[in-house]
């Protein structure tokens, strides 16, 4: 199966120092919606990867969480596509849990989930933790531009590392290629 794995803060909507706190602070990166409807119209299955401490940290609760998620669903379904299995890890820094990236632990629960191998399956970040998690599992490290990317390319990443623009982008290689 074509399995595309995202990131999402940063790769899907926009990113914040102050965490995405609410519906109205989730805001699509431009292109990104479209281009995850273009890939599951092309056959591809995209799940999504996120970390959200913000929940541990009481910035959000899971019912806002679930709202993002369900406006992200609404948004590509407007545009003819699906999106995914959507894990997320709620947890804090310090609670030792599997699922926190740079762990792999929510790229295996969508390994499992689809019955797949993760090898070499795109992993889609923004962070260099997105990377060590794919690499982790011998996935893919992608990087984009968008969000973090920047400051993160500035601080050095891995050297298997592919880096694109955006999300557009990579739907444009991926669709065409
Ligand atoms: O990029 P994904 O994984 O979708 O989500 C990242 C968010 O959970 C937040 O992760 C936080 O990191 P800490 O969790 O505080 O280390 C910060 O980087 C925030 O700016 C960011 O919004
Ligand atoms: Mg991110
Ligand atoms: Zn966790």
């Amino acid at each position: 199966m074509k399995l595309l794995i995202l990131d999402r803060d940063g790769v899907i909507n926009q990113d914040s120092d102050a965490y995405i706190k609410s519906l109205d602070e989730w805001i699509p990166i431009p292109g990104s919606i479209e281009a995850i409807a273009q890939l599951s119209k092309a056959g591809w299955t995209v799940a999504v990867a996120t970390n959200q401490s913000g929940i541990a940290r009481g910035y959000y609760d899971l019912a806002t969480l679930d709202a993002m998620h369900a406006q992200l669903r609404r948004l590509v379904a407007e545009q003819g596509g699906e999106v995914g299995l959507i894990v997320y890890c709620p947890h804090g820094p310090d609670e030792g849990c599997a699922c926190r990236k740079p762990k792999p632990g929510m790229l295996t629960a969508i390994a499992t989930h689809y019955n797949v191998n993760l090898a070499g399956v795109w992993f889609v970040g923004d962070s260099k933790g997105d990377l060590e998690a794919a690499l982790a599992v011998d996935a893919q490290p992608i990087l984009v531009k968008t969000g973090k990317g920047e400051k993160t390319l500035s601080k050095g990443i891995p050297e298997k590392t592919l880096i694109f623009d955006d999300l557009a982008a990579i739907a444009r290689e991926l669709i065409h290629k």
